[in-house]
């Protein structure tokens, strides 16, 4: 069997994980038309843990969505490393977020079937590619679940399930981390462990992560906080703490507009 190279191998040289430049998403149009994106220019430094704020409807969704190419942009640009997604076929595009993304979503996303180390390799057991067994261990002992590793997900709490999902995201070493909301079902201590291990996961590992919240606490585990408003972005906080975050969302009046 011949193995192609794939079409996004890049050079590393790009000092960005992921960067958005003139990114503009409209949904619908004549009387339906949103412009959910409306010249989005943005960085993800490598190594950087950044929070996506913003009201309700403002575009965070729509813009981690197309980030990791879940979403088709209606113009700009995104790029994963030196990979612009919209030049991507399906089939490429599908096999990037596999292999260079990783995702943490509200609701863990595990496979209720298999257990904690099924689930936190699964992505590459499908991708035919063999976990580096020493940094699988390492992520193991990080988020404190060597002694759960053949629970199914129902014999776990929800912050052990989102600790599983955590491990699933870094266990491949993606070029960036997406995470939705991932500390919305959790209860507060169990939500510290996930930010910490967040945190942490910058810090020591230098994995860039990119997280969509509503909570100011949540974002202050960040080294930057980016403000959305109206598909654009307004405003940025650099090493934020949770009253600067809640001082800056006070600014904005409940249509999602800044004052
Ligand atoms: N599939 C879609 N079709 C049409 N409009 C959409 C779609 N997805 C999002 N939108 C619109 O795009 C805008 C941005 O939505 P988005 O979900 O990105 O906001 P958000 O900041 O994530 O909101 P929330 O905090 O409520 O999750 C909103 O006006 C929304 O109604």
């Amino acid at each position: 069997m011949t193995t192609t190279q794939p079409p996004f191998a890049t050079t590393g040289e790009s000092s960005a994980a992921a960067r958005a430049t003139a990114l503009t998403k409209v949904y619908g149009e004549g009387e339906t038309r949103v412009v959910a994106l409306d010249g989005i220019d943005v960085e993800f430094s490598r190594g950087q843990f950044t929070a996506i704020m913003g009201p309700s409807g403002s575009g965070k969704s729509t813009l981690m969505h197309c980030m990791a190419g879940l979403d088709a942009i209606t113009s700009g640009s995104a790029t994963i490393g030196d990979v612009e997604l919209s030049r991507l076929k399906d089939k490429h595009l599908t096999r990037l977020r596999r292999d260079r993304i990783g995702f943490v979503f509200q609701s863990f996303n595990l496979v209720p079937t298999l257990t904690a180390i099924e689930n936190i390799t699964l992505t590459m057991d499908i991708a035919g590619r063999k976990p580096d067994s020493q940094w699988l261990d390492q992520i193991v002992d990080t988020v404190g679940l060597r002694d759960r590793l053949k629970h199914r997900p129902g014999q776990l709490s929800g912050g052990q399930q989102q600790r599983v999902a955590c491990a699933r995201a870094l266990a491949g070493r993606p070029e960036i981390v997406f995470a939705d909301e991932p500390t919305g079902n959790l209860d507060s201590r169990s939500g510290a462990e996930i930010l910490s291990f967040l945190r942490e996961s910058a810090r020591s590992f230098g994995q860039t992560v990119v997280m969509v919240t509503h909570d100011a606490v949540a974002a202050s585990y960040a080294d930057r906080v980016l403000f959305l408003a109206d598909g654009r972005l307004v405003d940025e906080l650099v090493a934020p703490s949770a009253d600067r975050v809640l001082e800056r969302m006070k600014q904005f009046d409940g249509k999602g507009r800044t004052s």
